[in-house]
């Protein structure tokens, strides 16, 4: 048995913000999928999969004891699927900010969830925001607080946008630029991130109130223009908000930026060959690159591995 694939995903902007308030936008990314699939004989990453999986059950378990009204599982088949030995095969690297838990929460959903909101209805904003509370629940068991938006994404497979955190609609992204010399890329850390004591860090941090004035009055302030900019197809502005949000970001984000990558990160806003900015929660993991000339960004990051996802 095989199931149907579950997509990664960019979160282009709105990391950390939209656990408070900012807005958001996160992609589709094709290139790494999973999906649930039953085998005999489990190699050894299957097997630590499937024992996931097992603490998974036991979590939804207790979630749809504490939220009735929220959303019903089909335990009995969960639990003898995970007997049988299913577990989630997948090619999203994990702690890598593309959403392999989201991937496995949106898989888990579709094939278990009893009452569920199909993507074949019509996605009223109430739907969503549901589907993202839902998701939002069941994503937290793997890294604390979430807001849902990386499982919503792998489940419907569209660009997504957060006004707010009561509004969010399907998104439409401007068409890519063929032969386009501005790009979004991913730069490989080479090292793993883990979500959840980088989500600790910022929850301590927003105990602080110059924190959560600076959140507020520049990172969420930078990261809504650059989602309106990147809507609007409006790059010069793009870019220059992508800056000023790299540098907001290497000031007050430093644990989620790794160690090696500060001067790196530095560099690119000093020569204006490239911005970076965190994808998903950092720590590790892939890193999100702008640049306006992908020969100039891959010249000065040489030795680095660079993945184009969008032309500008
Ligand atoms: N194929 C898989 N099978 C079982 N669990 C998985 C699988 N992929 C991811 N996970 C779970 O998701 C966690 C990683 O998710 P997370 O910390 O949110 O990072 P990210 O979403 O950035 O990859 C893993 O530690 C593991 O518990
Ligand atoms: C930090 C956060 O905003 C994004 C996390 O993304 P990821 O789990 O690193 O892919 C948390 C969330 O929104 O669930």
């Amino acid at each position: 048995m095989k199931g149907p694939l579950f997509y990664s995903k960019i979160l282009l902007f709105g990391e950390y913000g939209i656990i408070k308030d900012s807005k958001g936008l996160s992609i589709p990314y094709n290139f790494y999928n999973g999906a649930l699939k039953v085998d005999e004989n489990l190699s050894d990453i299957s097997k630590k999969s499937n024992e996931n999986l097992r603490k998974f059950a036991a979590y939804l378990e207790e979630l749809q004891e504490n939220n009735p009204e929220l959303v019903h599982f089909d335990l009995e088949s969960l639990r003898a699927d995970i007997e049988r030995g299913m577990y989630f095969d997948s090619s999203i690297p994990q702690g890598y900010g593309v959403g392999s838990s989201g991937a496995l929460v949106a898989a888990i959903y579709d094939k278990y969830a009893t009452d569920k909101i199909t993507v074949l209805e019509n996605l009223t904003r109430d739907k969503l925001l549901k589907l993202k509370k839902i998701f939002g629940e069941m994503e937290s068991f793997f890294h604390g607080k979430s807001s849902g938006l990386d499982p919503l994404n792998s489940y419907l497979s569209i660009p997504i946008l957060i006004n707010s955190k009561e509004n969010i609609e399907p998104a439409g992204i401007p068409s890519q630029t063929e032969n386009g010399t501005g790009a979004v890329f991913l730069l490989d850390s080479g090292i793993t991130g883990e979500t959840g004591p980088m989500v600790s860090i910022f929850m301590e941090n927003m105990k602080q109130e110059p924190f959560r004035k600076m959140l507020k009055e520049q990172f969420v302030k930078h990261t809504d223009s650059c989602v309106e900019d990147f809507l609007k197809g409006d790059v010069k502005s793009l870019f220059s908000n992508v800056k000023k949000l790299s540098h907001v970001v290497l000031d007050n984000f430093k644990p989620m930026i790794p160690a090696q990558f500060h001067k790196l990160w530095k560099k690119g806003i000093e020569t204006n060959d490239y911005y970076l900015k965190l994808c998903g929660s950092g720590g590790g993991g892939y890193i999100l690159g702008f640049t306006e000339d992908i020969e100039k960004a891959r010249k000065a990051l040489k030795g680095y591995n660079l993945e184009v996802v969008y032309n500008f």
